[in-house]
């Protein structure tokens, strides 16, 4: 069957897993066509897709599960028997449920998974968790998921002779953690107030008149997007939840370095 357009549809707020899904793409010689959610993820301003085009669908892992400030998005997205590829990027911790998850919200709004995959990247919380990754052999493995997916489609005349593919993870998901005290980066003196943080947080609560003040710490994800994006590393987390968390990811998750998952 013929594919018109690829559309890349995510949620990346330190970039990986635009990297992943830009790569899934890249064998593909037809129209692409960027839909990257980060800056936007509560719009309501939601596109729809027909049953010639390909989504590539990605959410980074928090807590086992797809992102949850992105959750209601992915539910709202709409195909009409369309072909979809949904990808997860994680820390070297673990998926979990959240691929499950996903591609989940996907078929129940009438989208045909015809290949996923959960890829690691470095951890949000620090370059000693997942340094360095994607590297070049999990972008490659990317692109071979990408070209796999294009001959599948090309040697069928309709979608219903590719059998859907099933991923792991379990019913009911994971539980979110309980929303406790809000956390959120605190800024040091080596802040010169450039504001590419400002431009960075997804949920725009670094204030545009003052970068170094959170005008809403409730809202802050912990995505580390203002963290990773500030050229002289003003921005860091201090908070206790963060120590937790950054201690057990050194102690279990730094040493081996996880492989890409394939469901293809
Ligand atoms: C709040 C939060 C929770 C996370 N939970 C997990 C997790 O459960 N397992 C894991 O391996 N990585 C976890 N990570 C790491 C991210 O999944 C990983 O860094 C991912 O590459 C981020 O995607 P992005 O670069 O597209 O923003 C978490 C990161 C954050 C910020």
């Amino acid at each position: 069957m013929k594919i018109e357009k690829v559309n890349l549809v995510y949620f990346s707020p330190t970039k990986s897993t635009k990297k992943i899904v830009n790569s899934i793409a890249a064998s593909f010689n037809t129209e692409i066509v960027d839909y990257d959610y980060t800056h936007k993820i509560n719009s309501k301003d939601v596109p729809s897709f027909g049953s010639n085009e390909l989504v590539i669908i990605g959410s980074p892992v928090y807590g086992g599960r797809v992102a949850g400030v992105a959750e209601s998005f992915f539910k709202s997205l709409k195909g009409n028997n369309t072909p979809v590829v949904p990808v997860v990027v994680y820390g070297n911790r673990d998926f979990e449920d959240a691929l499950l998850e996903l591609s989940d919200y996907l078929k129940e709004n009438n989208f045909k998974m015809i290949g996923a995959g959960a890829f690691v990247a470095e951890h949000s919380y620090g370059r000693e968790i997942a340094g360095g990754r994607p590297d070049t052999e999990d972008i490659n493995i990317a692109k071979l998921l990408g070209e796999e997916i294009k001959k599948r489609l090309e040697s069928v005349t309709d979608l219903s002779e590719i059998q859907e593919i099933k991923v792991s993870g379990n019913h009911p998901y994971k539980e979110r953690p309980p929303v406790g005290e809000p956390w959120a980066p605190i800024t040091t003196d080596d802040c010169t107030e450039c504001g590419i943080c400002v431009s960075a947080c997804p949920m725009a609560i670094v204030s545009p008149k003052n970068p170094r003040e959170i005008t809403n710490s409730q809202l802050c994800i912990h995505c580390c997007s203002c963290i990773k994006a500030c050229p002289y590393d003003a921005k860091l987390f201090t908070a206790e939840p963060y120590k937790k968390i950054k201690q057990f990811l050194l102690d279990n998750c730094s040493s081996v370095n996880k492989k890409p998952k394939l469901f293809i």
